[in-house]
């Protein structure tokens, strides 16, 4: 049998097409999972080999719920990253293709697209209550189902050809180079493609205490061995008001000036867990390969 992959699902999500594009669906069997928990509660537990879920976005950020699973509710390590474009469509059903935009009652889609939109929403659709769902595809899969109501969906152009709507307006995001950053999860360390533009390293540190400098002295840590950072988030502990675990983004992957830089911060009393080392793939690169 084919390796298996979860995603966001169902089909027709942008996870799914990241999926799609790591992990081709002539060498693996592709399987949606209702909500991004459901597809890392399933990796970690061993009943899918890999899992594919959106973790950072240019316009929105980042995707909270899923720094959060990987820190509080699994352990899965980080095995790929694809940067994949996106464009969100709005979308109704085809027996209300008459209906002008200030008369939709409803507006149907996952928070992350709904904010990438908020602009062109006020805009056009003061008059529309918005109703958060899992994914862009689950919103077009209720708009499908629901040919007499006056509602729209925002989502891909896969979502929409996939359940058969309409196009309303195309690429409704406020900002143009909109992409969204996916990861790969999993315990065994296969690669589907052979050639990569780098490699990262993510971890999650946290501080032993706050004091003037404590985070100052991580990052000094990296200056000390040349280590460039592309990224620093902080995320509640959930803890204690006030208390954060930082996920770091490094440029490299795992050597030893790496090692060393770690240790440097846990010499510090910090406490790091490696969150993975991984290749980043291009998606025009790998797209049809
Ligand atoms: O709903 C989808 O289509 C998803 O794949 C989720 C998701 C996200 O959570 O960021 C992925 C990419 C887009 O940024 C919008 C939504």
């Amino acid at each position: 049998m084919n390796e298996s992959v979860a995603y966001l699902g169902p089909r027709g999500t942008f996870t799914y097409e990241a999926a799609r594009s790591l992990f081709p669906e002539e060498g693996y069997q592709l399987v949606p999972c209702d909500s991004i928990p459901d597809v890392l509660t399933a990796v970690d537990q061993g009943e899918f080999l890999y899992g594919v879920v959106p973790v950072e976005n240019a316009i929105e950020g980042s995707v909270t719920l899923t720094l959060d699973w990987l820190v509080h509710h699994v352990q899965v390590p980080i095995t790929g990253e694809l940067v994949y474009p996106i464009a969100q469509h709005l979308m109704i059903h085809p027996n209300q293709r008459e209906l002008p935009l200030t008369e939709v009652k409803r507006i149907l889609s996952h928070p992350q697209a709904v904010a990438q939109c908020s602009g062109f929403l006020r805009e056009h659709l003061p008059n529309a209550t918005i109703t958060y769902v899992d994914s862009t595809a689950d919103a077009a899969r209720k708009v499908r189902d629901h040919a007499d109501e006056s509602w729209v969906a925002i989502g891909s152009s896969t979502a929409h050809q996939l359940y058969g709507l309409e196009m309303v307006a195309e690429s409704i995001q406020d900002y143009h180079n909109n992409f969204t950053r996916f990861i790969a999860v999993g315990k065994s360390w296969t690669h589907p493609h052979s050639s990569w533009e780098h490699q990262k390293t993510s971890i999650l540190v946290s501080l032993p205490s706050d004091y003037p400098g404590a985070l100052h002295q991580v990052l000094q840590s990296f200056v000390k061995e040349k280590i460039n950072l592309s990224r620093i988030e902080s995320r509640p502990t959930k803890k204690k008001l006030g208390t954060y675990y930082f996920f770091i983004d490094i440029e490299e992957g795992n050597h030893p000036r790496m090692k060393k830089a770690i240790a440097d911060v846990e010499s510090w009393g910090c406490q790091v867990r490696q969150m993975g080392s991984y290749p980043c793939y291009d998606y025009r690169k790998i797209k049809g390969s």
